[in-house]
């Protein structure tokens, strides 16, 4: 384990951020860390940061920055804590960070109603063609209510199967249940009953996507999942699937996801997530059946505060060596 940078009795812990943090948050730092703002992104790997960084025990990221193993045997020793501002954890690697003795804290639950909430709005925009509708209107062409205009497919009754049931996963499970969708799903392992709720268990990914008339992509970004939805599982789904990815853009192939969404084998998909953000594949803006969304899973005033209340609370945490069920390194 790296040594402590020195502080004096009653100095508060320094902390070095990489991004600017609503105000709410930035004040409930103020109260108890010494904070260091980089604001801007691939702070850590910038020129110059150095000083600044070297001066801090603690560092908050978020899911745009990249510590890899390089980038961890990088950080100066004086950093013995590390929390992103977010669940999803692929941009660290958690072996190396074990390997220095780095803790590594993550925002688990507080985010997961939220991105639910996207969740559905990802199916009900797709489904109900939100990108045609809204160009119609905001383009000026909307010539009146007319039977045959830009009728979609509605989401009561149908199948949706759920790719990672997890904390998202169940929480777009119950509001799917909502509006009236028979839940079936394919994770790692099966659901204690009382978290099923209800909803089908399927062993595999072959079993899954031939019942799903709608599917939502809600695992994390893994070795096994990266690249999930390619060309054969497309194949899979029952022709006009609606999909939905709320987790990681490199769950989806796009080239495989666009050439669907023009032969139709996929009737619209609602995305939130890319790969390569913010440069989102070209061939997604010239398809009317791709509902997209700039990443906005977390992003209400709530829960952005409740994210920062838990990187706060693990940081401090930390320095008083409790343990936290967030901490994963
Ligand atoms: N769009 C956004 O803004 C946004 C916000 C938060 C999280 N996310 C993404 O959503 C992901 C899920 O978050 P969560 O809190 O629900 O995580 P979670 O760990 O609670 O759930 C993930 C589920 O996926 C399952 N899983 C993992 N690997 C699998 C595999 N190979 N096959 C099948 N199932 C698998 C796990 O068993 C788990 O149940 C995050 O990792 C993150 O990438 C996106
Ligand atoms: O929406 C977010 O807050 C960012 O994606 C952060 O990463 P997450 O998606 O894992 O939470």
């Amino acid at each position: 384990m790296a040594d402590a940078v020195s502080r004096a009795v009653g100095a508060k812990p320094r902390l070095f951020v990489t991004f600017s943090l609503p105000p709410e948050v930035r004040a409930v730092i103020a109260d108890s860390f010494d904070a260091h703002y980089a604001e801007a992104p691939g702070a850590l790997a910038r020129p110059g940061t150095e000083p600044a960084l070297a001066a801090c025990e603690l560092v908050l990221v978020t899911a745009t920055d990249t510590l890899d193993a390089a980038a961890v045997a990088a950080l100066p020793a004086s950093v013995r804590a590390v929390a992103t501002y977010s669940v999803g954890h692929e941009h660290i690697d958690l072996a190396a960070a074990r390997a220095r003795g780095l803790a590594i804290y993550h925002t688990p639950d507080v985010l997961s109603e939220a991105c639910a909430e996207v969740g559905l709005l990802l199916l009900l925009g797709a489904a109900r063609r939100a990108t045609e509708s809204i160009a119609l209107v905001r383009g000026g062409g909307w010539q009146g209510w007319t039977p045959l205009q830009l009728n979609g497919w509605g989401l009561t009754g149908k199948r949706l199967g759920v790719v990672g049931m997890g904390r998202i996963g169940r929480e777009i499970a119950t509001r799917a249940r909502a509006f009236g969708m028979d839940i079936h799903y394919y994770n790692r392992s099966r659901l204690a009953p009382e978290l099923e709720a209800g909803a089908r268990y399927h062993a595999s990914a072959e079993s899954l996507l031939p019942v799903s008339q709608f599917l939502m992509l809600a695992c994390p970004a893994t070795a096994d999942t990266i690249g999930f939805l390619n060309a054969a599982r497309i194949a899979q789904l029952p022709r006009g699937a609606i999909v939905g990815n709320i987790a990681r853009g490199s769950l989806v192939v796009d080239e495989d996801l666009v050439a669907a969404l023009k032969t139709g084998q996929v009737a619209a998909a609602g995305l939130d997530v890319f790969n390569h953000e913010p440069d989102i594949h070209p061939a997604y803006f010239d398809l009317p059946n791709c509902f997209m969304l700039p990443h906005v899973g977390s992003a209400t005033i709530e829960t952005r505060v409740e994210m920062g209340r838990l990187v706060i609370d693990s940081l401090q945490a930390f320095l008083r060596g409790e343990p936290r069920g967030n901490r994963l390194a």
